[in-house]
């Protein structure tokens, strides 16, 4: 029987701030993004253990109809789930039943799609008091009506419709206030983040990360202290300066205080942005705000002056942890820079700091939670090899921490990348070699001019914050895994690049379960209960930063959620294999357009479509392997708007057709040179 209206009025209507505290106790819900206002992704359930995990089955499966990346976790409420698919669509699903309530498509804009870093994707909704609130990828915040998806109010988060700012972040209520973050570093622009009334819209209040035109009157004092820290002859404030506050956001209701991450400089290169050196607060850093007013309360800088893209967005997590004989307030994090921080939460002291995985720009912190800096690093007219690199030793997937092993789950990883010092730098021009240019880019940096020597990995850690050690590894066939959860099962479930489902054992890490996805899986899963039955779910759709260029699957799949239960046994849906890509042949060009071509394909297509016949492509097509008639009417195709409904802009007037047939002719040149002979 579907649920009436007045029902899930009634059911949404009752969650608000003593609802998420109360399911804290006993995780029959998933309310919050991050489960708990900490957002350490535990849950207490137990009913599926080590034990029965190997009973596991499919209770239902729906579609999302999306084909690009799916990063959303599910939220959860007696049987009513909320979840997004790409071009932040939302989703009410009946979870009893797997069937859709409503679904809301805020219709963004199809030529947006170039104004974000990395792929369409959306993480995820805020329940509260009968609302859904979902932030836009073109900058709106929508409030909608639990029961109908109609929308309640709207506004437009976006102080200037010049510059590429977007929204992919789950927003999160507090004290009754919806809080969302703008992306839109790498192209140039100013990171801040605004509380607004969940009831109204009304804005609350708005802090920025980084200081504006110091020749005008500062927002606030935590705006006059920052802008010591930057030197103004690289006039950072025309730019924006970066430091976007696009995912993370943890609360404390016992201190009243709300912690964000804060994203890289713009442009990356801090020699161009801040020539002088400084630190350049707030990039990279946690930051505590008062969610009442918005105002500064205290900071930690992960990586003073960022060089590399090393935000820190990545989620944040609060927990309390026995360390020295003391009890201590903490948050953990494991930001793209590669090392594993414990900071006190009261008041932003640096406990302790200790790579994760290899890293090559730092030896360590010292006592005062300054990285030891390597200072090749910063090497000013030579490539380095970026270790992590701008993709992140992790990145936004989600982390759990298990109260029970008191160990964090870490999706872990590397991506091999150099950058080199970019000379003549120009903002906001469009130069051939300079990566992504045409669409708005300004990092400072040739990006693999020279090949990086590393290798690709992905893995999943098991890490132990008091003691800042691994316990133990999962190693896995690529880059780019999921999300994970922790339950008092004694489980760890994570989704992983290659398409798989895995339940591990929290303890161990030896694998317990796993299913096929079809599909590879970035977001992470959540679980909870309906009539005293638990149930874990995952969203499904390969995509995000990674993910538009690369896949590990044989298969291709669409977006869907998936909900597991011990002993069900649903059929899953058949997967479409891939088709083996066939090198593109016999389209005819001119040797002496290669070079030429070859630049303007790194300003124009490299950010989507990858290296031609090097890369497998990912959710969008590698050219490498495209059909041959579609590369010779490339120019026709580029300059039209025949893909503007998948996200591909048309070129009309930043190409020309000469401009396009060179990079026809590097796509050839480049699928030819590498065929097997
Ligand atoms: O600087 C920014 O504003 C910004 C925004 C985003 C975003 O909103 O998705 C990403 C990044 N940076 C980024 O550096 C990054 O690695 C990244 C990965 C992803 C993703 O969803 O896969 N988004 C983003
Ligand atoms: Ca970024």
């Amino acid at each position: 029987e579907p649920l009436s209206e007045a029902k899930i009025r009634e059911i949404t209507g009752g969650v608000d701030k003593d609802a998420i505290i109360e399911n804290g106790k006993t995780s029959e819900n998933w309310l919050n993004y991050g489960l708990d206002y900490g957002e350490k992704r535990y849950s207490r359930l137990n009913q599926i253990s080590t034990a029965n995990v190997g009973e596991l089955g499919l209770a239902w499966y729906y579609d999302l109809n999306s084909r690009r990346g799916v990063e959303a976790t599910p939220i959860v409420v007696d049987g009513i789930m909320y979840v997004t698919s790409s071009w932040s669509i939302v989703h009410a699903i009946d979870a009893r039943l797997g069937e859709e309530i409503w679904t809301y498509d805020p219709q963004v804009p199809r030529d947006y799609a170039e104004k974000g870093c990395c792929d369409i994707v959306n993480r995820g909704v805020a329940l509260h008091k009968g609302k859904v609130y979902v932030g836009t990828y073109d900058g709106r915040m929508v409030a909608l009506d639990a029961a109908t998806g109609q929308p309640v109010w709207e506004v437009d988060t976006v102080i200037d419709r010049d510059k590429a700012y977007t929204i992919t972040g789950a927003p999160r209520v507090v004290n009754g206030k919806v809080i969302i973050g703008n992306g839109g570093a790498e192209y140039g622009v100013r990171g801040y983040i605004t509380a607004y009334d969940a009831e109204t819209g009304e804005q609350a209040w708005r802090w920025f990360a980084v200081p504006g035109d110091p020749s005008k009157p500062f927002e606030d004092e935590s705006m006059a202290r920052a802008a010591l820290t930057w030197d103004p002859s690289g006039k950072y404030w025309e730019a924006g300066g970066g430091g976007t506050m696009w995912d993370s956001m943890v609360y404390d209701p016992e201190l009243n205080l709300l912690y964000v991450g804060t994203g890289n400089g713009n442009p990356w290169n801090r020699d161009i942005r801040s020539p002088g050196g400084g630190d350049n607060l707030y990039l990279a850093s946690i930051v505590a705000l008062n969610p009442d007013t918005g105002e500064y309360v205290w900071h930690y800088q992960e990586t003073p002056g960022d060089h590399w893209d090393y935000t820190s967005t990545q989620p944040l997590m609060l927990a309390d942890l026995q360390i020295d004989g003391r009890e201590r307030k903490v948050i953990m994090h494991a930001p793209k820079n590669g090392f594993f921080f414990v900071v006190d939460r009261t008041d932003g002291e640096f406990i302790s700091a200790e790579n994760f995985v290899e890293v090559n720009w730092a030896e360590g912190y010292d006592a005062n939670g300054r990285p030891i800096e390597v200072p090749a690093a910063r090497a000013k007219d030579k490539p380095w090899e970026t270790i992590p690199s701008a993709y992140g030793a992790h990145n936004w997937h989600p982390m759990a921490f298990s109260e029970q092993t008191g160990l964090v789950y870490i999706p872990a990883q590397g991506v091999p990348l150099t950058q080199l010092p970019e000379k003549d730098f120009v903002q906001d021009e469009h130069k051939p070699f300079k990566f992504a240019s045409n669409s708005g880019w300004n990092l400072g940096f040739a990006l693999n001019a020279v090949a990086p020597e590393a290798k690709p990995y992905g893995s999943l850690i098991a890490w132990d914050p008091v003691n800042q050690r691994e316990v133990w590894r999962q190693e896995y066939l690529s880059p780019w895994n999921g999300g994970t959860l922790a339950t008092a099962g004694n489980l760890v479930f994570q989704g992983t690049a290659d398409g798989r489902f895995v339940a591990y054992d929290a303890t161990t890490g030896v694998t317990l379960w796993q299913t096929p996805l079809g599909t590879g899986a970035v977001a992470g899963p959540s679980t909870y209960m309906i009539d005293g039955k638990q149930y874990v779910s995952i969203a499904v759709g390969w995509g995000g930063v990674y993910g538009v260029a690369n896949k590990a699957t044989e298969t291709v799949g669409p977006g869907r959620v998936y909900t597991f239960a011990v002993g069900a046994s649903g059929e899953k849906p058949k997967d479409v294999a891939m088709q083996a890509g066939e090198l593109v042949q016999g389209v005819e060009y001119d040797p002496e357009h290669v070079t030429a071509g070859t630049g303007l394909y790194v300003s124009s297509c490299a950010q989507c479509h990858g290296v031609p016949g090097v890369q497998n492509g990912g959710n969008v097509p590698n050219l490498g392997f495209t059909d041959a008639n579609v590369l010779r009417n490339l120019p026709d195709l580029v300059l039209s708007d025949t893909f503007v409904q998948g996200g591909m802009p048309d070129f009309t007037g930043r190409l020309s057709k000469d401009d396009v047939v060179r990079i026809q002719a590097f796509i050839q040149a480049t699928a030819d040179a590498v065929r097997p002979k």
